[in-house]
């Protein structure tokens, strides 16, 4: 069983008009100790819900998440067992996710509280702070004093604090300058190898994924379409969104970008095209794809993706 497993997971929206979105439809998700999986994909596919009902920040409509091999229960519910709190969550924007009222210190002392019930490896504020590359005799700043990245840093210190064993980071280094991306992203790496958690690192910017992710995990529009160790899945796709993602960023001005050469606009969530999701878009769909859902499936072992139309693109 893996540290993080999420099975068949659906999230649903009800929108102003009344009509229902599912935003994740039937998705599964593996994270190992040690491990950076990355989940990747068009603004609107569904992957900040579903790193949210990863952490129970939102109940699912249907399907599982088991983190250390106990159900994941929703936040606020009072069934949460404390050994979930071992599974933490990052966000995009650090200025919104710190209470700008408390300083660093105090927020980063929270988390060492709820991991005293089972021994932290940090033990003081000075030492998380210190673990992000920060120092110790910042505590008493709050954290309007800080820039983006360091903000950033602070709010991985508090996370670090509850002594994880798995974080998910939603967009962690999108809304940082290029400099503080990069040490953003190296500081997650460091952390994944020194303390083994496992990182569910959730990005649109491939380049980056591309360098630090094990595994990386392709979703369009609510489904995960490819799942594959990210050497495997950049040496060749397989399957053809996967392949116009990467081919935007592989094209010469095309670092990080998101396809502009997969025609066509993502499809309303609310009324998803029948058979494959994306056959309207797809530069090699047949007649099947119109009608016929494909399954996702292992297509070489280690490997596994949803396309009639695979073996033929790893051939
Ligand atoms: N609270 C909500 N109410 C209604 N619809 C929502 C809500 N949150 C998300 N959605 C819809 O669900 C779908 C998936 O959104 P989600 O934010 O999970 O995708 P995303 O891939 O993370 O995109 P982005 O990178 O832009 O955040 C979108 O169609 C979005 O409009």
């Amino acid at each position: 069983m893996s540290l993080l497993e999420v099975r068949n997971l659906f999230v649903r929206y009800r929108g102003h008009s009344g009509a229902v979105v599912t935003a994740v439809a039937g998705c599964d998700i593996d994270v190992e100790e040690g491990q950076i999986v990355a989940l990747v994909g068009e603004s609107g596919c569904g992957k900040s819900s579903l790193g949210k009902a990863a952490v129970g920040l939102i109940s699912p409509a249907g399907g599982s998440v088991t983190f250390d091999g106990a159900p994941v229960e929703p936040l606020g519910r009072k069934a949460r067992p404390p050994a979930q709190r071992r599974l933490q969550m990052v966000f995009q924007d650090p200025f919104s996710s710190l209470n700008p009222r408390r300083p660093i210190g105090d927020l980063i002392a929270d988390g060492l509280r709820v991991a005293a019930g089972h021994g932290g490896t940090l033990r003081s504020v000075g030492e998380c702070l210190e673990r992000v590359g920060l120092s110790a005799g910042i505590a008493d700043r709050f954290p309007h004093q800080f820039s983006g990245g360091q903000r950033q840093r602070i709010a991985i210190a508090r996370a670090l604090a509850a002594d994880p064993r798995c974080i998910v980071a939603d967009e962690p280094i999108s809304a940082l300058d290029a400099s503080a991306q990069a040490s953003i992203a190296n500081l997650l790496v460091d952390l994944v190898a020194d303390l083994r958690v496992g990182l569910l690192f959730i990005s649109h910017d491939l380049s980056i994924v591309r360098r630090i992710a094990d595994v990386t995990t392709v979703m369009y529009l609510g489904k995960i379409v490819e799942r594959a160790p990210s050497e495997a899945l950049w040496a060749r796709p397989a399957h053809p969104y996967s392949r116009g993602l990467i081919g935007a960023i592989t094209e010469p001005d095309g670092e990080g970008r998101l396809p502009d050469d997969l025609p066509g606009d993502v499809p309303d969530p609310v009324a998803p095209p029948p058979g494959c999701r994306f056959h309207p878009r797809c530069p090699i769909a047949i007649e099947r794809c119109a009608v016929e859902e494909p399954a996702f499936r292992a297509i070489v072992p280690g490997r596994m993706a949803a396309c009639h139309l695979a073996e033929t693109l790893l051939a």
